[in-house]
């Protein structure tokens, strides 16, 4: 049954099992999710629930066993060939001897568009992560979250609607992150991507996201999906308010009740 139009990702009783010589591992169990048009989708779960196998089978790296699944109406393959999303890995992945410059126009380069043009978006992509005037240092030479924030700006060089971002702020201090946090969600208002965000923290799934799906332990499945309804220019101050801590309250409760039906 298909989703409504303006499903980005629609995702109907997903499984996947990987053989393992030690037997089979039951990474994903009876996954349904509609990501549409917009949302800043969150996953949270426990270490080991799936949560990149998820956003791995979105992007077509990993194929599902079972069930349903399509990206703007098409399967996996096909959108990852229309090149459909951006990936965000947890570590930035730039390389050492490419510019910044270079490295956030290297999708450009293979997708062989030329130099003036690769140029002309890098410097877009750069500036929508406030990295201009950066472009022609090495990695090396940035922060972490800098180099994040370059690794962010490759995934946006070809424009495409939908980012996948795999814990991108999991290895950076608390002030950073609060910071890239911040700019994010400024740069998702801006742009109206659609986002699929894993994370590990609570406040951080609660502040950015419309939708925050909380999967149990192994086998990942989904135990809540909590939509918010914050203003999209908020501040960090709203981490502080009631409704915040009322949102993340549930999280915490669907996290708990996942581990006990684990035990
Ligand atoms: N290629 C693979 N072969 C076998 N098992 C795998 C493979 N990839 C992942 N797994 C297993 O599938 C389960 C889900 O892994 P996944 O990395 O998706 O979890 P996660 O929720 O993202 O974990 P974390 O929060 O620690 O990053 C884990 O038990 C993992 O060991």
């Amino acid at each position: 049954m298909p989703a409504s139009a303006d499903a980005v990702v629609d995702i109907q009783k997903l499984s996947l099992t990987f053989q393992t010589a030690d037997g089979p591992v039951y990474a994903l169990s009876d996954v349904d999710l509609t990501i549409e048009r917009g949302d800043f989708v969150s996953f949270i779960g426990p270490s080991g629930c799936g949560k990149t196998t998820l956003l791995r089978v979105i992007a077509d790296l990993e194929k599902a066993t079972g069930g349903d699944i399509s990206i703007n109406g098409v399967s996996p393959q096909e959108a990852r060939e229309n090149r459909a999303y951006g990936y965000v890995f947890q570590a930035p992945a730039l390389l050492p001897w490419r510019s910044i410059e270079r490295n956030v126009t290297l999708p450009l380069e293979i997708m062989e568009i030329p130099r003036e043009e690769r140029i002309k978006r890098g410097h877009e992509a750069l500036k929508l992560v406030e990295l201009n005037g950066f472009e022609k240092k090495f990695p090396w030479q940035l922060s972490g979250g800098m180099q994040q924030r370059a690794s962010i700006a490759r995934a946006l060089s070809f424009d495409a609607d939908l980012l996948l971002m795999d814990e991108p702020f999991g290895a950076l201090d608390e002030i950073v992150r609060d910071h890239l946090n911040e700019q994010l969600l400024k740069l998702w208002a801006r742009t109206n991507k659609t986002v699929a965000f894993v994370t590990h923290s609570i406040p951080e799934a609660v502040y950015l996201s419309t939708k925050i799906v909380v999967m149990s332990p192994r086998p990942g499945r989904i135990i809540d999906v909590i939509k918010t309804d914050f203003p999209k220019d908020r501040g960090l101050d709203i981490r502080e308010t009631p409704e915040f801590l009322e949102v993340a309250h549930r999280v915490r409760e669907g996290l708990r009740a996942g581990h006990s039906y684990d035990e």
